[in-house]
């Protein structure tokens, strides 16, 4: 079973505006909405791909039930804690004749504290050593940035394995507890290492390091370039299938989605590989936050191309 986390979900708002730009009136061409945040995209992509997925998340009001009837709807499992407010709406303005994608994404609601120690209980009552935990996105805010350090220890205690996807303080605190695997991408790898890095080989030496440090497997990802995949097998540069792009949005939730998947399916590095950048390219073709169909995923599978870069 792969379980997901998302302690901040939100209504991802896409909007297609055309010739987007500041300090002006911008008028929404189309506009649509999905279920979204980091872990909830994780189990839709699974969900997607054939894997067993459960998503815990917390919602607020009127959002929060939205999200979960689109969950239902889409039957996906999902164990709701239930928390004050309202769920945030996070806006992504994708420009068509620009190429632009523009996240502006809210803080999302204040959370108590026992919300967050239900949601901890009710995974480590649920998780056998033959599960992932994805714990993935922003901390609510107030929440400390050690949370997911503490969750990674404490589910590493009952033998399971853990994926972050975070970034900034959760990040670099998450990565000293050990995950088994983390994805940033390259401005997230830069600012955990308070470094920029000169080429393919340089980030692929700083995510070996962190893999001798005891992460099982670092992803960075590169966007259209496809994304370096290291682990104590070697260094691969696995390039992304080219393709016509509707919404970059979830590419890389998809990609870790397709990691965990894998490695529940038991695929061998170069198929995980090859099923990763499939399924980042397939979403990045839909518009909105909607999970890629498996048929999609399965036609790009063969366009990955795979370089050894250590
Ligand atoms: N324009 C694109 N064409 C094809 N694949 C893409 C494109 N943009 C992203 N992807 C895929 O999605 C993955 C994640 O994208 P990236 O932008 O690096 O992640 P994040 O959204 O986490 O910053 C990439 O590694 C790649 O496989
Ligand atoms: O929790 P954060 O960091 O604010 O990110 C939330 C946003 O990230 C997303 O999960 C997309 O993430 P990616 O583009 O990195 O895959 C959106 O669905 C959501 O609005």
């Amino acid at each position: 079973m792969i379980y997901t986390v998302t302690l901040n979900p939100a209504v991802d708002k896409t909007a297609q505006v055309p010739n987007f730009s500041i300090d002006a009136v911008n008028r929404i061409e189309e506009l649509r909405q999905d279920a979204g945040g980091k872990g909830i995209n994780v189990s839709k992509v699974v969900a997607a791909l054939g894997g067993e997925t459960e998503a815990l998340c917390l919602l607020a009001g009127n959002a929060g039930r939205w999200i979960q009837g689109q969950l239902g709807s889409m039957r996906i499992a999902c164990d709701p804690f239930e928390v004050a407010g309202e769920t945030r709406t996070n806006l992504k303005l994708v420009d068509p004749i620009r190429g632009t994608h523009t996240d502006i994404n809210e803080p999302g609601p204040t959370v108590p504290r026992e919300a967050l120690a239900e949601v901890l209980s009710a995974l480590v009552s649920k998780v056998t050593g033959d599960d992932v935990v994805v714990l993935a996105g922003s901390l609510p805010v107030g929440v400390s940035p050690a949370l997911y350090a503490s969750w990674i220890d404490e589910l590493g205690r009952r033998g399971c394995r853990t994926y972050l996807d975070a970034d900034g303080e959760a990040l670099r605190l998450g990565v000293e507890a050990r995950p088994s695997f983390i994805k940033p991408n390259l401005p997230e790898l830069s600012e955990l290492c308070g470094r920029r890095f000169q080429d393919n080989a340089d980030v692929a030496r700083t995510a070996r390091d962190l893999v001798a440090d005891g992460i099982s497997r670092v992803v960075v990802s590169l966007g259209s370039e496809g994304a370096l995949f290291v682990s104590e097998a070697g260094a691969w540069l696995a390039r992304a299938p080219k393709v016509t792009v509707g919404s970059t949005v979830g590419s890389g939730d998809s990609v870790v989605a397709a990691v965990a998947y894998s490695e529940q399916v038991g695929l061998a590095e170069e198929g995980t590989m090859r099923l990763s950048m499939a399924c980042g390219a397939a979403n990045a073709m839909q518009s909105g936050t909607q999970a890629a169909p498996r048929d999609l995923v399965d036609s790009l599978v063969s366009d990955v191309v795979i370089e050894q870069v250590l």
